[in-house]
């Protein structure tokens, strides 16, 4: 007999400015192959799948993760409207170079928490920290920038993120597309929230309450 358990599959919307690298991060979450010389075309619309173990034991989950084309600065962000619907989570990414990317993200929030009913669902943001590495040597500008005791101006942008990811409740987290490791967390925190452990069956207590119901009748 087969007896294979299959888990559920969640949809999962990943969204934010045009090129903070939404579809490097996926590439190289699923596949692996992403390097600073990989070339990579503007997204129109891509569906992956990742099947995630999430270190419960049990059967691994399956997430698709939708990859949609990202939306242009300037006027209000907004999402197009079938994003609002058949998500299970959303992952929104920016770019802590980019103070622009990260405002957006807060227009596409409002824009969620309207449309999404009474449902739960779970939202994580991620600073794709492009290829700034710790043993990288300052560049001349930040250079420059510490001499005049002034702060990095990346540093106040993901200050100014883990403020407000904070405020609102959502989980924060700073990868880098060129790592591959900087990107478990996050999808197994999100596929784990979009998979609760199954709660036991309620029957035996309500056999219990059953039973002494009978006792105090008799
Ligand atoms: N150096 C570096 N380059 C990156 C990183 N992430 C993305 N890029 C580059 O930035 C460019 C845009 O990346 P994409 O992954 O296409 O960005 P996107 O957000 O999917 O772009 P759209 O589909 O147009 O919205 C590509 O040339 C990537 O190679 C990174 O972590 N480090």
């Amino acid at each position: 007999m087969l007896t294979a358990k299959i888990g559920k599959v969640s949809k999962v919307l990943i969204c934010g400015a045009k090129g903070v690298g939404k579809t490097a991060l996926l590439e190289q979450l699923i596949y692996g192959n992403i390097t600073l010389e990989s070339e990579i075309h503007p997204t129109i619309e891509d569906i992956y799948v990742a099947s995630v173990d999430t270190g419960r034991g049990g059967p691994r989950e399956t997430l698709r993760i939708y990859d949609s084309a990202g939306l242009f600065q300037g006027s209000k962000a907004q999402l197009p409207r079938h994003y609002l619907y058949f998500p299970d989570g959303y992952v929104l990414v920016y770019d802590p170079t980019d103070p622009q990317s990260l405002d957006m993200l807060a227009d596409i929030k409002t824009d969620i928490d309207k449309n999404k009913e009474k449902k739960e669902v779970p939202i994580i943001v991620l600073a794709n920290m492009r290829s700034k590495r710790k043993d990288t040597p300052p560049s001349p500008t930040q250079q420059a920038q510490m001499q005049n005791n002034q702060a990095d101006p990346v540093e106040l942008i993901l200050n100014r993120a883990n403020a407000w990811c904070s405020r609102e409740r959502i989980k924060h987290y700073t990868v880098n597309a060129m790592e591959r490791p900087s990107l478990y967390e996050p999808f197994i925190n999100m596929c784990a929230r979009l998979h609760p452990p199954q709660t036991k069956s309620t029957f035996p207590q309500l056999r219990q309450v059953m039973q002494k119901t009978q006792k105090t009748e008799a």
